[in-house]
C-alpha cells in the first residue's frame, strides 16, 4: 500500500524519487493510517504534522496514546519508511488528514531513528497464521521531515506555509483504499475457491452410511444436505471471480478517467469497491468455516488446511474498512440516488436500474413454474425490484425523521440490508452477463449457467424475507425458486469435482491432505499424524512428573 499511496497522492517528482527505491527494495514501506483510537474514522486520526516555516519542515508528532499508529502491516519490524496519515497544521490551522513519507529506521543498521518508537502489536487470532505479519505500533516524538515529503498531488503547502488545495476531489486521499478493496474482491474468490476445492474433493471420497448388503457406503457428496450447503459456495467462488474481473475493469477505467480529470465515476468506484469488498469477504469468511464443517472431524485438523485458511482470511472482513462501515457508505450513496430520482437526473452505472423506478415499484414477477426461474430476465428483475424497493422504503422512513442524519442513524440496520441487496444485484448481474458471453470449452457454458442460477436462486432463497416483504415475489414463487434450486444441485453434482479441478490448484498450494488431487486421503492423514512433535516420544513428556504420580496415588487409594 506504500507504493499505490505514493502513486496516487505523490507528485510526478515524488514518484520519480521514491518509487524506484521501493521497487528495488532499497527501502521498505508501509501504510500507516490506523491508530489505537481510530481506524474506521479516518478524519478522527490524531497524529499531527505541523509546518515549521523557520526550517521548511513538518514536525510529526503523536500527541496522545490513542494517536499511536496501530495495526499497519510491516510496521513493527520490517519497514524502513511509512506513508503516515496525519492532521496537517500550518499557520495555526488544522487542514485535516494528509499523507507524509516518513523514514522510521536507519538504512545502515535498521535501528529506529531519533524520536521514533516502534514495535509489533503482538499475537493475533488463530494458531498464529497471521503472526508472520509484523503489524506494528509507532509513536513520534516531534520528528522532523522536509516539506517535500508531504504527498503533494492533491494539495500543497508553500515555502511560506500557505495551504493550497488542488482542483481535485479531496476523496482521492482515500484512493489507496479503493485500490486495495478491489483487489480484495478477487482475493475473496481465490480464498473461497481453495476452501471449496478441499470440501468438494473430500466430500467425493468420504463415504458414510447407506451400505446395502455389505456394499460401499454412500459418498457424502450425494447427500442433498451436503449439496445444499456446498454447491452455493462453489457457485459463489465463480460469482466472485467474475464480479472481481469486472471490478478490476471498473477500477482501471476510473483510474484512466482520473488521469484526464474526469471524476464522474469516482462515486461509482467507491460504492462498488466498498460494497463488493464487504459482501464478498463476509460471505467468504462464513463459507470457509462452512467448508471446515462440511469436512467433519478431519476438517478441524490443521493438515486439512482449513483452520489456517480461515484464520488468515477472516481479518478481511475488517481490514481495508470494516464491512458494516463500508456498507453504510453504499447506503449513503443509495439514499442520495433515490433522492435525485424525482429531479429527473438519470442514475448511471450500477445504479441505472433505479431509473426504472416507476416500473420496478409496481412490477409483478411473472414466474409461474420452477423452470421459469432459469430465465435470467426473471431473476434480474426480481433482484432489481427487491433492491430498489428496499432503498425507497428506507428513504421514505428517513424522510419521516426530524432530520436526515438522525433518520439515517435510526434506520441504519435497514440501510445495511438495502446496501447488501444492491451489491448482490451487481454480483448476479455480472454473472448473468458473463454467461451470456461466448465461452470456449465443451459444455463449459452450460455448467456456468447452472452455477449462475445456483448463486442467484440460493441468494434469493436465503433472503426470501426481503423479496416477500417488498412484494417483489409471492410465497409461491419463492417455493418454486427453491424447487428449481434442488434440480440444479442434481445437475451440478456430476461435474462438481471437475468444477473445482478447474481452479487448477497444486496440492502444495492447497496445503490440504483432504483436498489432494489424487483423493488418497486416509494414508495421507495417517502419515501426517506421525509428523506431530507429540509423537517424537512413545511415552509422553510429563509422564514421570505428572501422570505416574497420579496413577500411583490413585492405585494406592483404591487399595485402602
Ligand atoms: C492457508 C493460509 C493462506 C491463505 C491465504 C488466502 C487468503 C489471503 C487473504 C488475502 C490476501 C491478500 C489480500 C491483500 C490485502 C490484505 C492486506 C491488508 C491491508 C489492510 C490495510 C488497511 O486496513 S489500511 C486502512 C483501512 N482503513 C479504512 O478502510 C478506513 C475506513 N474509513 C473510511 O474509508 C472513511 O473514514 C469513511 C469513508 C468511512 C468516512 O469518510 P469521511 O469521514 O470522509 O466521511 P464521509 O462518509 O462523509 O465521506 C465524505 C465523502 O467522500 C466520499 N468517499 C468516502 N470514501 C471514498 C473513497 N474511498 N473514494 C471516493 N469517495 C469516497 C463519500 O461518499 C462522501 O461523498 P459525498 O457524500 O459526495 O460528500
Ligand atoms: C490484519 C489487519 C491488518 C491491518 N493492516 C492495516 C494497515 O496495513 N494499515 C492501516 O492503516 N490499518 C490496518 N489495519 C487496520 C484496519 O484498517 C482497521 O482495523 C479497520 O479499518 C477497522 O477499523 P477499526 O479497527 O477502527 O474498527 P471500528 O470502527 O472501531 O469497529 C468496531 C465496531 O464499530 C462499528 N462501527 C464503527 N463505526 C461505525 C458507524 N459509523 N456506524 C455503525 N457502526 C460503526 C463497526 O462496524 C464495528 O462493529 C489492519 C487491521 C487488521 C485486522
Amino acid at each position: 500500500m506504500f507504493v499505490p499511496a505514493i502513486k496516487g497522492q505523490g507528485t510526478e517528482e515524488q514518484q520519480k524519487k521514491w518509487l524506484p527505491l521501493a521497487y528495488k527494495f532499497q527501502i521498505i514501506g508501509c501504510y500507516a493510517q490506523t491508530e489505537l483510537g481510530h481506524g474506521s474514522n479516518v478524519q478522527g486520526l490524531e497524529t499531527t504534522a505541523t509546518f515549521d516555516p523557520m526550517t521548511d519542515e513538518f514536525v510529526i508528532h503523536s500527541p496522545t496514546l490513542t494517536s499511536s499508529k496501530w495495526w499497519p502491516g510491516g510496521l513493527g519490524k520490517a519497514s524502513t519508511h511509512a506513508v503516515v496519515y496525519a492532521r496537517l497544521i500550518t499557520e495555526g490551522k488544522d487542514y485535516g488528514i494528509h499523507g507524509f513519507i516518513v523514514q522510521l529506521r536507519s538504512l545502515e543498521d535498521h535501528s529506529p531513528l531519533p524520536g521514533v518508537t516502534l514495535g509489533d502489536i503482538g499475537g493475533k487470532f488463530g494458531s498464529g497464521a497471521y503472526n508472520s505479519m509484523d503489524n506494528g505500533v509507532l509513536r513520534f516524538d516531534h520528528v522532523r521531515i522536509p516539506r517535500d515529503q508531504m504527498l503533494m498531488r492533491l494539495s500543497q503547502v508553500t515555502r511560506e506555509g500557505k495551504y493550497v488545495q488542488s482542483d481535485v476531489p479531496k476523496q482521492l486521499l482515500y484512493g489507496t483504499m479503493v485500490y486495495v478493496r478491489q483487489s480484495i474482491v478477487a482475493d475473496a474468490s481465490k480464498a473461497l475457491s481453495r476452501a471449496v476445492c478441499i470440501a468438494v474433493r473430500y466430500s467425493a471420497i468420504r463415504k458414510q452410511f447407506g451400505s446395502q448388503d455389505g456394499g460401499p457406503e454412500t459418498q457424502v457428496l450425494n447427500y442433498r444436505t451436503q449439496q445444499s450447503r456446498l454447491f452455493p459456495l462453489l457457485a459463489s467462488a465463480y460469482a466472485f471471480r467474475f464480479v472481481g474481473d469486472w471490478l478490476n475493469w471498473l477500477y482501471t477505467d476510473v483510474t484512466q478517467k482520473l488521469e484526464v480529470k474526469d471524476y464522474s465515476t469516482l462515486q461509482e468506484a467507491h460504492a462498488c469497491t466498498a460494497g463488493l469488498k464487504a459482501v464478498t469477504t463476509s460471505a467468504t469468511a462464513d463459507a470457509i468455516e462452512e467448508c471446515r464443517k462440511l469436512c467433519g472431524g478431519h476438517g478441524y485438523l490443521n493438515s486439512s488446511g482449513l483452520p489456517e485458511l480461515f484464520a488468515v482470511y477472516v481479518p478481511a472482513c475488517t481490514y481495508e474498512g470494516d464491512n458494516v462501515v463500508l456498507l453504510l457508505q453504499v447506503a449513503r450513496i443509495l439514499m442520495k440516488t433515490v433522492s435525485q430520482l424525482t429531479s429527473g437526473k438519470q442514475p448511471v452505472g450500477t445504479m441505472a436500474y433505479m431509473g426504472k423506478v416507476q416500473h420496478l415499484m409496481q412490477s409483478k414477477c411473472a414466474v409461474k413454474t420452477a423452470e421459469d426461474w432459469l430465465n435470467p430476465a426473471f431473476i434480474q428483475e426480481a433482484f432489481e425490484a427487491r433492491a430498489l424497493r428496499m432503498a425507497v422504503n428506507c428513504a421514505q422512513n428517513i424522510g419521516q425523521a426530524s432530520n436526515q442524519e438522525e433518520g439515517f442513524y435510526e434506520r441504519s440496520p435497514d440501510l445495511l440490508e438495502a446496501a447488501v441487496a444492491h451489491i448482490q444485484l451487481i454480483i448476479v448481474t455480472k454473472f448473468i452477463e458473463k454467461v451470456h458471453q461466448d465461452i470456449p470449452g465443451h459444455g463449459v457454458k452450460e455448467q456456468l449457467q447452472n452455477l449462475c442460477n445456483v448463486y442467484a436462486l440460493y441468494t434469493l432463497h436465503k433472503h426470501l424475507g426481503d423479496f416477500l416483504a417488498t412484494g417483489s415475489l409471492t410465497p409461491k414463487q419463492g417455493a418454486l425458486a427453491n424447487e428449481q434450486l434442488g434440480k440444479l444441485y442434481a445437475q451440478v453434482r456430476p461435474n462438481a469435482v471437475a468444477l473445482v479441478d478447474a481452479f487448477n490448484y497444486t496440492d502444495h498450494y492447497l496445503g490440504s491432505v483432504l483436498g489432494r488431487y489424487d483423493g488418497n486421503v486416509y494414508p495421507a492423514l495417517y502419515e501426517e499424524a506421525w509428523k506431530d512433535p507429540l509423537n517424537e516420544t512413545v511415552v509422553p513428556e510429563g509422564y514421570h512428573e505428572y501422570l505416574r504420580p497420579l496413577l500411583k496415588q490413585q492405585l494406592k487409594l483404591s487399595r485402602l
